[in-house]
């Protein structure tokens, strides 16, 4: 008789801690919402105007905060039905629970060191650092006494495969979704959250140059393009451009933006295309209203066919990807040898984000979880 395999080890972690960005709820939360996003940020009144319409479209209510509860229910089912025995907590950076209530309640619980899984992929001061910044600021406004548990992120996983091939069958599904007529000529479009193209190039770490976050985008699209060419035995045209434009319009942000691509497209005669979100990891409010709502307009009024492919979102392989990196990472702080799945040019990134990675534009600001903590810039 064989005996059950040993149960996978995560040790040194006593926790797991999912971060994340935070919506409102209901109508009543949408302002302050926007405040807590906006603090200090200079964005103009009409643009918070604007975005407060696209949540009062869906009564107020962004869906990001029920796909975390979901996600949190399928990865405590992944890692019970691994063995892998330990608590799953979530914490968000812009609405309850807030990554600050979340910290307190870990060290109550008596947690010593958790791993932090965050639900943004790329490196940018947004989408990275930002974060690393929050989970400062929540362990610095723990009570007195309260021993704060040690954090660890784990790494980007833009690349990791339990992300990429989700992404790979929703464009191969939103391909197959299309009229036979126009499927061969369709062109795909990869599209992310723009940022400043200043903040584009402060990401990644200084000695690299910068240019971080549309690196590893060009980097993903340029795999799945292949693996979708491998499958159907087309090669697909594909680009990356940008949604969600923010800030003042004098500031300049990353282009061409989706809509403008989408007429691009008309102009050039090309027949069709699939909008491919590889920058979201689930279908939030940049999702449904950007594209699902205005993109999706536009290619009407263009009178070209479009397709939105799904976002990796609750897929099993995404699930099963935290699971696998949350034990990959204890086993380096244990010093053990590690296999660490990556696909694309750029290979499996870093444990801690290196001194100066993604400055941020406004000064530096205490993180955690780098290699320096808790200034490094
Ligand atoms: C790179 C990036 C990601 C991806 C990485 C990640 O996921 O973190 C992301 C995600 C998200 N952004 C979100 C919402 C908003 N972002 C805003 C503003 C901004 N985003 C920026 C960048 C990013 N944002 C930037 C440079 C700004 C300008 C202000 C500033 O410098 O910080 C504003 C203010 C209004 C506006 O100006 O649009 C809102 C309401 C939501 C929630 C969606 C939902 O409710 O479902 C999510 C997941
Ligand atoms: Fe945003």
């Amino acid at each position: 008789m064989s005996s059950p395999a040993a149960a996978p080890d995560p040790a040194p972690y006593d926790a797991l801690l999912l971060v994340s960005f935070g919506g409102p709820e209901g109508p009543d939360d949408v302002v302050p919402f926007l405040e807590n996003v906006t603090r200090g940020r200079g964005i103009p009144r009409e643009r918070l105007e604007q975005v407060g319409e696209h949540y009062h479209l869906f009564g107020g209510r962004s869906p990001i905060n029920d796909q975390n509860r979901a996600f949190l229910g399928e990865l405590r089912a992944d890692l019970a039905d691994a063995g892998v025995d330990l608590p799953v907590y979530w914490g968000n950076r812009n609405w309850d629970p807030y990554l600050t209530d979340t910290l307190a309640q870990m060290a109550a619980d008596g947690v010593q060191r958790a791993a932090c899984f965050m639900t943004s992929a790329y490196s940018s001061w947004s989408s990275c650092r930002q974060y690393r910044e929050n989970l400062h600021a929540a362990v610095d406004g723990l009570p007195e006494g309260a021993p704060a548990p040690k954090l660890d992120k784990l790494r980007h996983y833009f690349n990791h495969p339990g992300f990429v091939e989700p992404v790979v069958d929703a464009t191969l599904a939103a391909l197959a979704d299309l009229p036979d007529d126009v499927r061969d000529g369709a062109h795909l479009a990869f599209v992310t959250h723009s940022i400043p193209t200043q903040m584009n190039d402060a990401s990644g770490p200084p000695e690299q140059g910068g240019g971080a976050y549309v690196r590893q985008h060009l980097d993903v699209a340029g795999v799945v393009a292949d693996r979708v060419r491998e499958e159907t035995g087309r090669e697909h045209a594909h680009e990356l451009v940008y949604c969600s434009r923010s800030g003042a319009p004098h500031v300049p942000w990353l282009e061409p933006d989706v809509n403008d691509h989408l007429a691009a497209l008309k102009e050039q005669g090309v027949p069709a295309v699939v909008m491919v979100p590889v920058g979201f990891v689930s279908d939030h409010m940049e999702v449904i209203y950007d594209l699902d709502t205005e993109a999706m307009a536009t290619a009407e009024e263009l009178g070209l066919p479009a397709r939105r492919a799904a976002t990796a979102g609750t897929d099993p392989r995404f699930v099963r990807a935290v699971r696998d990196l949350l034990l990959e990472r204890a086993a380096v702080e244990r010093g053990e040898e590690v296999a660490r799945a990556a696909v694309g040019a750029t290979g499996p990134m870093w444990d801690r984000c290196p001194v100066g990675c993604c400055a941020n534009p406004r000064g530096a600001v205490p993180t955690l979880t780098g290699e320096r903590e808790p200034i490094d810039q």
